[in-house]
Formats: C-alpha cells, sequence, structure tokens
C-alpha cells in the first residue's frame, strides 16, 4: 500500500461521511498526499500538504475532519491492508506552489553541450558526507513535512514537484543533514546519478577561477549538467566585499538555475534566511527560490532531542543511560551542533574514564558548560506523580482495573501526560499498557469536563504539575 492508495481510498470513504458545514472539495479535495510512514509503535502517519491556509489550520487542530478521517482510514486500511491500522494524518501549509512554472526567461544564457565526465581538476569537486542519510537524520514534528518533501525528492529525482526545495533555519539545525540525505538515497538509487554538492562559497571561487582562466565553458558543463545540485549557503550569494562580486555571481547563479529546471532536473539550497529575507538578492532570484517549496527548519522539541543522542549512543557504540540522555536533551535546547558536542563530552568521560559515567557527572558537565537544568517530564514520571499523589501503584495506572479510584488516577495520568509530555495519543495508549487511543481521548476529554465543573480536580492537576517541576 503506498501513501497514493492509501489516500486515494480514504477519500472516498470519507466523501460518504463529510462533515456538515464543510466543503469536500476544499477541505479534502485540496489535500495532496506526500508520503506515508509505520511508526515503531504500529501507528501509521499519512504526511499530507495544502497550500490552503484554513484547510492547514483545521487539520493541525485536529478539527472537525479529525474524527471522520479516523474512522475512514481505518475502513481504507481494512480494505487495503486486511487490518486496520490506525492512520494519523499531518497536514502542512505549503508557503508558495506556483510550482513547475518552466523558467522562460533566457536572457545571456549559452547552449551549453553538456559533459558528464568527472569534475575538471581544477574546480571543486565536494563529496557528500555518507554519514548524511535520511536514516540517521531524526525528524521533530516541525520537520516532518520537509523530510516527507525531502524524501519524495530522492525517490522521484524527475518529478520536479517540489523545485527548488530551499531549506531555511537557524545554524546547526540540521539543513545541510537533510540536503545531503537527500543526495545520497539519490546515489544510492542510481550510483550513476550525477549529484553535485557544493557551498556558494566554492561556487562562486569556481566561476571566477573559470573567468580568469577562459575555462567558462567547463564551468557550465560541469554545473548545468548535474541531475541534482546541493547548494549550501545561498546567503553568501550577497554580502561579498565588492558589489560587482555579487551581481556577477548572482547572474551566473540565475543562468545556472534556469538550465537545470528548465532541462527537469532538481535543485535543493540551503541558507539561514527565507528567500525574501535575504538582504542584497536579486528579485528574480527570490522569486525563483519561492517557487518551489520552502522549508523552515526549526529546533527539534524535547523527543527529538532524545532520539538524536539515542541514536549517537547507539552509532558510537556506548552506553549511555536513558536517565543521562534525557538530562542533557532536557539542558540542551540551542541546536543540534551544540547537543551532539555536549553529549560528545560526556562520552569522552565515559570511553575513556574509570569509572561508568553517572546522572551526577553528566549534571557536573553540564553546570561547567553553563547548561540550566531543564528536567524531561517523561510518561513514567507523571505515571508516578500520580500514583504518589492518590496513593494508587503504578502497575493499578497502566494495568486493567476498573474500580473507580484507579479509574480516575488512570485518566488524570493520561490527561497529564497529553498536556505535558508532547507524546501523541497511540503514544501515550502504549504506554498505558498498550490501550487504544480513542481511549486515551476519552480520558483527557474526561478530566477535561471536569476541569471546568469542579475546582478540585483543577487543584489537583496542579499539585501534580507542580511536584513534577520540582
Ligand atoms: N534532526 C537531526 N537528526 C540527527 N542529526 C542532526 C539533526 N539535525 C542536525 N543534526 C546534526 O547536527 C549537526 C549540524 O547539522 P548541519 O550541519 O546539517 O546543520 P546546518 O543547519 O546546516 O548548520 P549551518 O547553517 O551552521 O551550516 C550535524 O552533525 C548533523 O548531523
Amino acid at each position: 500500500m503506498d501513501h497514493n492508495q492509501l489516500w486515494d481510498a480514504i477519500k472516498q470513504n470519507l466523501q460518504a461521511t463529510v462533515a456538515s458545514g464543510l466543503t469536500y472539495e476544499t477541505f479534502v479535495g485540496s489535500l495532496t498526499a506526500v508520503s506515508f510512514e509505520i511508526k515503531d509503535n504500529g501507528t501509521a502517519v499519512l504526511y499530507l500538504t495544502t497550500s490552503h491556509e484554513q484547510v492547514a489550520e483545521q487539520w493541525q487542530q485536529s478539527g472537525d475532519y479529525y474524527q471522520p478521517f479516523v474512522q475512514a482510514a481505518m475502513q481504507a486500511t481494512m480494505v487495503l491492508n486486511g487490518t486496520p491500522v490506525f492512520v494519523q494524518p499531518l497536514v502542512t501549509l505549503i508557503a508558495t506552489q506556483t510550482v513547475a512554472q518552466p523558467v522562460v526567461e533566457t536572457r545571456h544564457e549559452e547552449q551549453i553541450t553538456l559533459n558528464l565526465a568527472d569534475t575538471p581538476e581544477w574546480m571543486t569537486d565536494s563529496k557528500l558526507d555518507a554519514s548524511y542519510t535520511f536514516d540517521s537524520y531524526v525528524p521533530s514534528i516541525n520537520n516532518q513535512e520537509a523530510v516527507s518533501v525531502a524524501r519524495s525528492i530522492a525517490e522521484h529525482p524527475l518529478s520536479t514537484q517540489w523545485n527548488p526545495m530551499f531549506i531555511y533555519g537557524d545554524s546547526g539545525l540540521g539543513k545541510t543533514h537533510l540536503m545531503q540525505s537527500i543526495g545520497n538515497d539519490v546515489m544510492q538509487r542510481n550510483p550513476n546519478a550525477k549529484v553535485k554538492f557544493i557551498t556558494t562559497e566554492e561556487f562562486t571561487n569556481d566561476w571566477f577561477d573559470a573567468l580568469r582562466m577562459g575555462r567558462a565553458e567547463e564551468f557550465k558543463s560541469e554545473y548545468r549538467g548535474v541531475d541534482l545540485l546541493l547548494v549550501d549557503d545561498v546567503q553568501f550569494l550577497s554580502g561579498n566585499s565588492n558589489p560587482d562580486t555579487d551581481r556577477k555571481i548572482q547572474e551566473e547563479f540565475f543562468n545556472t538555475f534556469n538550465v537545470i529546471t528548465r532541462n527537469g532536473h532538481q535543485i535543493v539550497m540551503t541558507s539561514d534566511k527565507a528567500p525574501n529575507q535575504i538582504a542584497g538578492v536579486e528579485n528574480r532570484l527570490v522569486s525563483r527560490f519561492s517557487q518551489g517549496f520552502t522549508a523552515n527548519i526549526t529546533k527539534p522539541d524535547v523527543n527529538a532531542r532524545i532520539g538524536i543522542l539515542m541514536n549517537e549512543a547507539e552509532h558510537q557504540n556506548v552506553a549511555i543511560s536513558k536517565e543521562i540522555i534525557e538530562e542533557v536533551a532536557g539542558a540542551v535546547d540551542t541546536n543540534v551542533r551544540e547537543l551532539k558536542g555536549v553529549f560528545n563530552k560526556i562520552v569522552a568521560k565515559a570511553k575513556f574514564g574509570t569509572t561508568e559515567v553517572t546522572l551526577k557527572d553528566a549534571q557536573a558537565i553540564l553546570e561547567s558548560m553553563n547548561y540550566e537544568r531543564h528536567r524531561v517530564i517523561t510518561i513514567p514520571l507523571v505515571q508516578s506523580a500520580v500514583s504518589e499523589y492518590f496513593n494508587v501503584p503504578v502497575a493499578d495506572i497502566i494495568g486493567k482495573g476498573r474500580t473507580k479510584p484507579v479509574v480516575f488516577a488512570r485518566q488524570v495520568a493520561m490527561y497529564l501526560s497529553r498536556e505535558i509530555t508532547q507524546e501523541s495519543l497511540p503514544q501515550i495508549g502504549v504506554a498505558f499498557g498498550n490501550k487504544d487511543h480513542t481511549t486515551v481521548m476519552h480520558s483527557t476529554e474526561k478530566i477535561a469536563k471536569l476541569v471546568d465543573e469542579d475546582n478540585t480536580v483543577e487543584r489537583q492537576l496542579q499539585a501534580i504539575r507542580t511536584k513534577l517541576t520540582e
């Protein structure tokens, strides 16, 4: 079952259960399925995009379509798969989608013969970092759409549905990693693909070297004959010490861009700013940068930070406790480069020290680096705080008992897990003894209702929240 099949089947079912007051064509018809992923806990996420702001908002707030969707998805997976699967929709807004408009401007463009031979030795021939793969990239909630689009480009580099892909965000958040994952994936699927990765500075140096040596044609063959061009840090297309350098390099980049996209080949770029925020870049470039898919990479949430460090520990083959990983992930929320840097200090102690690294050691390292403590509140912590408060054993909270005090404590624990931990309904269900996500939903609704009706419940919740943050 692929994402298109699944989405078509869901749409058919949704048509029958369309919610009143909403138009099927707008709220369902404007969505495009991008990919589909089965998580470890058995939940499947269907990544969908739309260019319709109101539609995105509705879906993101688990709005009116959420419930009919879950039902339709269950029925659809039943038909396609033989078993029902809990499918979660993840809808994101695409900023601008005047995609796949062929670029018509031909000013200053010469015909060039494509030369797919090896890179001439005078030119930069950067290699992709083999460790930058989709497998080693941990997506966080905010970056899932960017990852889906990146994967879709890698799977279908000639579809140019998202051309160019423009990835922007602050330093150390994984832009280069994500971009190179596309390159590595394309190369793995097709080792003969011509993938070129370059920083903007290297592109600039190569072009001026080419001009100086009278080898512009070689430069054009190399850069315009690619299947996939990956350009890092395009913000450096401006800000050179000489404005004439900016003008000339932007002219060449513009021509390179036009030829590649017109040939139906793909460009992916990174930048520290959104296209329209890069000072000194010509409007014609800004509009081309924005014509495909623009992804803003933001800081990973704490769960993603934990995931990144777990991956790192596995990759480096070191035994670091989950407790330490959570401590570091809770404290270092600046960027991933820094997160890995701090973690590596702890790993060094683990590798070269004579005794096992303890939580205290990790805390001392964090303190020496001036990181403040931010306790990560996980579902087990919520469960034990609730257990202590109501004097109900954790085993009962995650068990099946139906006595009133146990059920109430369980519902409160589910409600606070949902509120505090950023885990999804199915993940919470799993942590409460493999309960269904609908049970979690029912429990959280129940407590929310009680909070409105009864001050005592709110006071109890507040006391547990305070305990958790102490
Ligand atoms: N989501 C992630 N999962 C795993 N590793 C990540 C993730 N995000 C970033 N990293 C790691 O963090 C480090 C910095 O990432 P990267 O160089 O891609 O950042 P960047 O946004 O391109 O930074 P800059 O703008 O400074 O070049 C790399 O080691 C990368 O592997």
